[in-house]
């Protein structure tokens, strides 16, 4: 692992009496791609733009690539993307680029280089010349990320940038971020789309109600909450097992039914023999069966006992 970029010790905000992020301690080193995963309101934008000095913390104390005193120089080492789009709708792409990197002091032919390069790199080359009120939420999101990346940054920090945008673009963005961190940027990802944080992250931490829950590598993660396994079983004959008895089984934490595959979170393994028993007294004909590393989605049940989606 790489050197430590940043260092987040019992950071706390209040925004009078709302306790936006409560003695949230975490660090992430160079290279990482850290995904910081809460639902709506866990004060994940909060803790961002305290970070990038957007605004103050009620106390704590954060240090960047080792420095207490976030200065200039510091902060031209970061990147950031954040929630709300900031871009000026008025000026076209390239003029939009070559503002943002002009705020880094970059200049004259160096900046239209990085300009192009960040440019080229969301794929807006060809629309560099239109002016970005016309571009679609999508377009408009990818130029964000180019002017957030012109001055190339170390650190890019990333505030639900999916949000809004299509599909399309959507992909695109999560490929440019593979990318980024092959060629060894770090990158803090906050959202609260699991599926996106499992595809891009190195490692997750998970926030809640401003505070952090737990934090490592998906499988680090999955062994956090071991107490519970995962289990897939397909049947041939769903209609015949009834979800409400599964559940009332000793030990078994969830069960879900997504066409003739049976999902189950159970604790141990008395419980899975139980259950194994209840779909062969009921004539439901398992085909397949699997244990599986629990999936984001689960883990984050277990932790928080609510669904990411819901909130
Ligand atoms: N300027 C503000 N004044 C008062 N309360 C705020 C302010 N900004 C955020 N909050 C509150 O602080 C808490 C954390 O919000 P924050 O925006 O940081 O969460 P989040 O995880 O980024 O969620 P979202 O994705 O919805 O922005 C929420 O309860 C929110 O209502």
């Amino acid at each position: 692992m790489g050197a430590e970029i940043l260092s987040i010790q019992h950071l706390t905000k209040k925004y009078s009496q709302q306790l936006a992020v409560d003695d949230l301690s975490l660090t992430v080193d160079q290279g990482e791609v850290l995904g910081l995963l809460g639902p709506n309101g866990a004060g994940k934008s909060t803790a961002m733009n305290i970070i990038t000095g957007l605004i103050t913390k009620t106390s704590g104390e954060i240090s960047l690539f080792g420095k207490k005193k976030i200065n200039a120089a510091v902060k031209r080492e970061i990147g950031f993307v954040p929630q709300d789009i900031a871009i000026y709708e008025d000026l076209t792409a390239w003029e939009n680029v070559l503002f943002f990197g002009g705020l880094y002091d970059l200049r004259g032919h160096q900046l239209q280089q990085l300009a192009q390069k960040a440019l080229e790199f969301v794929g807006l080359t060809a629309k560099k010349d239109l002016k970005s009120k016309n571009f679609s939420g999508g377009m408009k999101r990818r130029l964000n990320i180019a002017c957030a990346l012109v001055h190339q940054p170390q650190l890019l920090i990333m505030d639900e940038p999916t949000v809004g945008v299509d599909p399309q673009s959507r992909n695109f963005i999560l490929t440019a971020i593979e990318q980024l961190h092959q060629q060894g940027v770090t990158i803090i990802y906050c959202s609260h789309y699991m599926e996106e944080v499992e595809r891009i992250s190195t490692r997750v931490a998970i926030i809640d109600h401003g505070r952090l829950l737990a934090q490592g590598t998906t499988s680090e993660l999955s062994e956090i909450v071991s107490a519970n396994h995962q289990l897939q079983a397909t049947l041939v004959y769903p209609q015949r097992i009834d979800l409400e008895q599964i559940k009332q089984i000793t030990g078994i934490e969830q069960a879900k039914l997504t066409d003739r595959q049976l999902t189950v979170v159970y604790q141990t393994e008395s419980s899975c023999s139980a259950l194994l028993k209840y779909l062969l007294d009921q004539a439901a004909e398992v085909t397949d069966f699997n244990q599986n590393q629990l999936d984001l989605e689960t883990i984050f049940l277990s932790l928080t006992g609510r669904k990411l989606r819901d909130e």
